[in-house]
């Protein structure tokens, strides 16, 4: 990794602009390397007097990485901000950093959000909501290649519900309770952040048990908790008919089932990314057949960090069963 990152900066230096499929690039190896050392367990966390000695170099590829991320969003900004510029009085809005910078130059607005503020938005945006969603649709998939009758039984739901003559669409989900049933089954076994993000107690405090003191860094394990045999008939079973007709959701209510957290620092993008999880998923079902290909064996290995992708992407064959136009961009 940090190999791509030295060859990264390289590119960087360049300065000729950033633009399309690079950008795209520096984004996914920069993106990487931030889950990566988000998940990494720090000596000098756990042992402060060791810190200062960064013996994993995690602190120096931390720095580095804050210094590229910055500067590609200062690109970023600078790109958004010459367009608004350009285009004068007929300048539209088209994304979400075109809406923060609208925001910046509001005087009317309350809370005031500068260039900084801008750039650190847009970081959240992107580290919060794109790699979360991805992951978990391939895994879905994953799931239901390993599982065929399952994945007939959403196709089934898909062809009764919406027909085979349109896509689905955000309005068909409240009747496509078995597609919901397995984004459920999905996040329970495999939840983006296996840890949450880690929270520092305030008060001294006891818990089954244990003591707590005041400032202890507590992390809660929902992966785990997602295969407690206490809590889940048959953890390890992907088993979407467990959600169905249960009061159980992904709101951060019920804590057998935490994927987007709980209180105060859970995921503000839950509704968001819950509903692009399951309009992408449902689409990607409803418009294509999927099989392994021939002779490959399916592994299920993950990769344990702040997040949990597949440890080897997944390849599929996929294959268009819906009428041909409605695969034609209108
Ligand atoms: C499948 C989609 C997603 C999943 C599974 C997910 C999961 C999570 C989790 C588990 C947390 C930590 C919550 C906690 O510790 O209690 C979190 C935090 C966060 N998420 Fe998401 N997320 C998703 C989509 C999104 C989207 C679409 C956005 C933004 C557009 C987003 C932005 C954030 C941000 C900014 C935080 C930090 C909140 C804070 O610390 O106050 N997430 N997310």
């Amino acid at each position: 990794m940090s190999e791509s990152l030295d060859a990264l900066s390289v590119e960087l230096d360049l300065e000729t602009g950033i633009a399309g499929e690079l950008q795209q690039h520096v984004h996914h190896v920069l993106h990487h390397e931030l889950f990566l050392l988000n998940g990494v367990l720090n000596i000098g966390d756990s042992i402060p007097w060791l810190d200062w000695m960064d013996l994993q170099g995690y602190i120096k590829r931390m720095k580095k990485l804050s210094k590229m991320f910055d500067r590609f969003l200062e690109h970023v900004v600078d790109e958004h901000s010459e367009r608004r510029g350009h285009e004068g009085e007929s300048f539209v809005v088209k994304d979400m950093v075109d809406v923060l910078l609208q925001f910046a130059s509001d005087p009317g607005l309350e809370v005031k959000l500068n260039r900084e503020g801008v750039k650190a938005f847009t970081q959240d945006l992107i580290a919060g909501g794109t790699e979360s969603s991805a992951v978990t649709v391939e895994w879905a998939l994953s799931e239901l290649l390993k599982k065929p009758e399952v994945l007939a039984k959403a196709t089934e739901e898909l062809d009764r519900v919406v027909g085979r003559g349109r896509w689905v669409t955000e309005k068909d989900m409240p009747s496509l309770p078995y597609v919901d049933a397995i984004v459920k089954e999905t996040m329970r076994l495999h939840p983006v952040a296996p840890m949450l993000v880690p929270r520092l107690s305030r008060e001294d405090t006891s818990i089954n048990g244990y003591d707590i003191p005041a400032g202890t860094r507590v992390l809660v394990m929902v992966w785990s908790i997602g295969r407690d045999p206490e809590l889940w008939e048959a953890p390890e079973e992907f088993m979407p008919e467990r959600f169905l007709g249960s009061r159980l959701d992904v709101k951060g209510q019920d804590y057998e089932l935490l994927p987007f957290g709980s209180g105060r620092r859970m995921c503000p993008g839950y509704s968001l990314g819950l509903k692009v999880i399951q309009v992408s998923l449902a689409n990607l079902l409803h418009g294509f057949t999927w099989r392994l290909p021939d002779g490959v064996e399916l592994s299920m290995e993950e990769i344990f960090g702040l997040s949990t992708p597949r440890k080897f992407p997944l390849e599929a064959v996929m294959e268009p069963k819906l009428p041909a136009h409605l695969y034609v961009e209108a």
